[in-house]
């Protein structure tokens, strides 16, 4: 591809990712604080030197919008009753539930067959009666905002005109992807109606608010729930805590929410959910759910078996970059994904494999979120068949058909040393399926050559090397 077509397939990129980001702004009093970010392909910002900060309420963002299914898990749900003499129940179908029928037609028309394997369990200890609170932890796409929007849904009655259901989500942004789901699952419910609480939407005083279910950010919640008085805090009958890892990561929050948990009746079914589960969110969540049952789903295991690993000895950047098109030139990728430390590489790299004729997608941290989605979008229809990417962006991206990962910069962290999980995240997506993947890393320099060392030792794997000027070597990796 020429110059002018990588300015091209920007612009396509670009416009595709703006139709997307339009998308969500549907309520006019709401400004998103994300807005206006611009993709720069040639990225001569200040800071693209510098190594991208992770931003937790935007990776949980982007996995949201790529996803279009349920992350398969095998592992066993553990549960913990707070009552062990109670028996444990587990369904396999929604009838068991004895929705309301408009309920049940929602979740059909969802396409949801079956309850997921955490909501076999988390659905009838939401739906008991009396309801019973929850701490659920379990990865992100396993069903937990699905699970919880079921169990508002069910206890809310429509006919009341003020707010029965508070859900509290780290950032305007997540809490908008909830309120999508409540829409879509509460649809046959025509009287249901939805508030965001989140900076920006600005009541008139003294106004009470009619929508059943409020869904906001904690500041928000809070000064509607005291200081302006729109909520009656004694009359929510569930109260969610979405993303409590992505919300204790953000100053402020964790005390709003249990300030705000500390108003609410002590019948208030509270419910807590969490893709991962240090100590830190444990304590919190101790303090916002009070005799909780507990259930976790353990992440499916990432391994390397299925992996062919390799590393090129280079001298440079220009080097490496030599030793990708001999890659290139030598066997058929069909799509690669392309990891480098800063963004300012990853630019410099997508523009030289552009003129090399390659179709390039390029996943920088400067673009809003609904822009990355939409690359990731292109790049799993194929439209692009390379995708550099610095790390923040990529996480947890699931691509089939990526059968290379190249870390054109291998994974450290802050201090510089090994990041051991991150190459296992990069790599583990080329293995999947049952297909045998291809992981080559570039390698510039004794402290690279270092870091390459302790991978190795890490995970007791050994990584061969590859000299990608002996073509025929080359092709016998990729058999
Ligand atoms: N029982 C089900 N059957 C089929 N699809 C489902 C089911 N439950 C949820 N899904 C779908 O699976 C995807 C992931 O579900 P959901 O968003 O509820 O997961 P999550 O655990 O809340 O993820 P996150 O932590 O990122 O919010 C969504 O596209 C959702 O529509």
């Amino acid at each position: 591809m020429a110059t002018d077509s990588w300015a091209l397939a920007v612009d396509e990129q670009e416009a595709a990712a703006e139709s997307l980001s339009n998308l969500h702004l549907k309520d006019e009093k709401i400004k998103p604080d994300a807005n206006g970010a611009v993709v720069k392909t040639n990225a001569n910002t200040e800071n693209t030197d510098e190594e991208e900060k992770e931003d937790r309420a935007a990776q949980s963002l982007l996995n949201k919008l790529i996803r279009s299914n349920l992350v398969d898990n095998t592992n066993q749900v553990e549960v913990l009753q707070r009552d062990p003499n109670s028996p444990l129940y587990s369904v396999k179908s929604f009838e068991e539930l004895r929705l309301k029928p408009q309920l049940l037609q929602g979740v059909y028309a969802m396409g949801f067959n079956r309850p997921s394997k955490i909501q076999e369990n988390a659905l009838p200890l939401m739906l008991a009666e009396p309801p019973q609170n929850l701490i659920a932890q379990s990865q992100s796409g396993t069903g937990k905002t699905a699970a919880f929007v079921l169990a508002m849904l069910s206890q809310v009655e429509p006919a009341n005109k003020y707010p029965q259901c508070l859900c509290l989500s780290p950032t305007y942004e997540l809490a908008l992807q909830t309120g999508k789901v409540i829409e879509q699952m509460g649809r046959f419910y025509p009287e249901l109606k939805l508030a965001y609480a989140v900076r920006g939407n600005k009541l008139e005083r003294g106004q009470k608010i009619s929508e059943q279910i409020v869904i906001g950010t904690p500041g928000t919640v809070l000064d509607w729930c005291s200081k302006l008085k729109f909520i009656d805090p004694k009359k929510i009958k569930v109260f969610v805590l979405d993303e409590a890892d992505v919300m204790i990561a953000t100053q402020g929050h964790q005390d709003q929410s249990i300030r705000i948990q500390r108003m609410l009746p002590r019948n208030c079914q509270m419910l807590l959910f969490s893709a991962t589960f240090e100590d830190s969110v444990w304590k919190f969540a101790q303090k916002v759910v009070p005799d909780p049952n507990i259930i976790k789903l353990k992440r499916e295991e990432e391994t390397l078996d299925t992996i062919k690993q390799y590393y090129v000895l280079c001298n440079n950047r220009d080097e490496k970059f030599q030793a990708l098109c001999n890659l290139y030139g030598a066997i058929t990728i069909a799509q690669a994904m392309i990891f480098c430390h800063t963004r300012k590489t990853a630019s410099w790299l997508a523009a030289e494999l552009s003129k090399e004729g390659h179709q390039v997608a390029l996943l920088s941290g400067e673009m809003v979120v609904e822009q990355r989605a939409a690359v990731i979008e292109r790049f799993r229809e194929g439209k692009e068949k390379v995708l550099v990417t610095t790390n923040v962006c990529a996480r947890g991206i699931d691509v089939e058909q990526v059968s290379v990962v190249i870390n054109f910069d291998l994974p450290v962290d802050k201090d510089g040393n090994p990041d051991n999980e991150t190459y296992l995240h990069r790599i583990g997506r080329t293995g999947r399926f049952g297909k045998r993947g291809l992981a080559v890393n570039m390698v510039d320099s004794k402290h690279s050559m270092n870091i390459l060392n302790r991978i190795q030792e890490h995970f007791n794997k050994k990584i061969e090397r590859l000299d990608t000027d002996d073509l025929d070597e080359i092709e016998k990796i990729a058999n």
